[in-house]
């Protein structure tokens, strides 16, 4: 499916050089609106409804926290991972290559490692009932997360009547940054604990699609740390003679 080119390569490098990473080392975010355009957008969120629509969206999990509050005050939304490249979400696909050229732009110029790894794309919905999601970092203890992109895809959203708010609480800073998750916005900001964030309930469905990317050093010393601890737990494991019949 040939999609039109919305924002031309030396488009995207103008938009990395003169605003994100100037936006990035300063603020620490940055958001833009119309980043694929209205046609494309409207393919990726047709694409996304789809996935709502099939059913295919199931209840995040919780990180840490569940026992005694209510799942849905910690976390309402459902999720679904795409790479972009499963039919039906050829659209999907297409973003992620426009922000992985953003961010390919920007990294060599933010910091000392290169961002070569992503995740995949999560496909987020807020189903409207009041849920939100509470004040967290994505990234707190150095996983490898460096970037958070996050696009967004709802039309005609009202925060005074919808609410959806993505309030972010950046460290150290006097002020907080409310931003609206409005259709065809993209919204870039560090993974770590500068970016304390938060989804304040929302009273309509809400859709978003985020992918991490990773710094490539802190990722593998992440991988290195995690095996060396589970090594621990294969060698501790008692044999479990039944388990082996029956597994
Ligand atoms: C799965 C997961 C989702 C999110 N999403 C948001 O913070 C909401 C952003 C928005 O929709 O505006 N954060 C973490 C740390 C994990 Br894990
Ligand atoms: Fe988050």
């Amino acid at each position: 499916m040939p999609f039109l080119q919305h924002l031309t390569d030396s488009q995207l490098e103008q938009l990395a050089l003169d605003h994100i990473v100037p936006a990035l080392l300063d603020r620490g975010f940055f958001y833009l609106d119309h980043f694929l355009g209205e046609a494309v957008g409207r393919m990726v969120l047709s694409q996304v409804k789809q996935i709502h629509r099939s059913g295919a969206l199931s209840a995040g999990q919780l990180a840490g926290r569940g026992s005694g509050v209510c799942r849905s005050h910690i976390r309402g939304d459902k999720i679904a991972w795409r790479s972009g490249s499963e039919r039906g979400s050829e659209a999907i696909g297409f973003l992620l290559k426009q922000t992985d050229k953003l961010i390919s732009l920007c990294t060599g110029r933010l910091r000392k490692n290169a961002v070569r790894e992503r995740s995949k794309a999560m496909v987020a919905c807020y189903p409207g009932n009041g849920a939100g999601y509470v004040k967290h970092v994505d990234n707190p203890n150095a996983d490898g997360r460096c970037v958070t992109c996050i696009y967004y895809l709802n039309k005609n959203w009202n925060a005074k009547e919808h609410g959806g708010v993505l309030r972010i609480f950046p460290e150290g800073k006097s002020y907080v940054a409310d931003i609206e998750p409005l259709f065809d916005r993209l919204l870039l900001f560090w993974s770590d604990r500068r970016n304390p964030h938060e989804v304040q309930p929302s009273f309509a469905t809400r859709y978003a699609i985020t992918v991490w990317y990773f710094d490539s050093e802190e990722r593998a010393e992440a991988k290195r740390r995690f095996r060396d601890s589970t090594a621990f737990l294969h060698l501790s494991r008692p044999k479990d003679p039944q388990k082996l019949d029956i597994m």
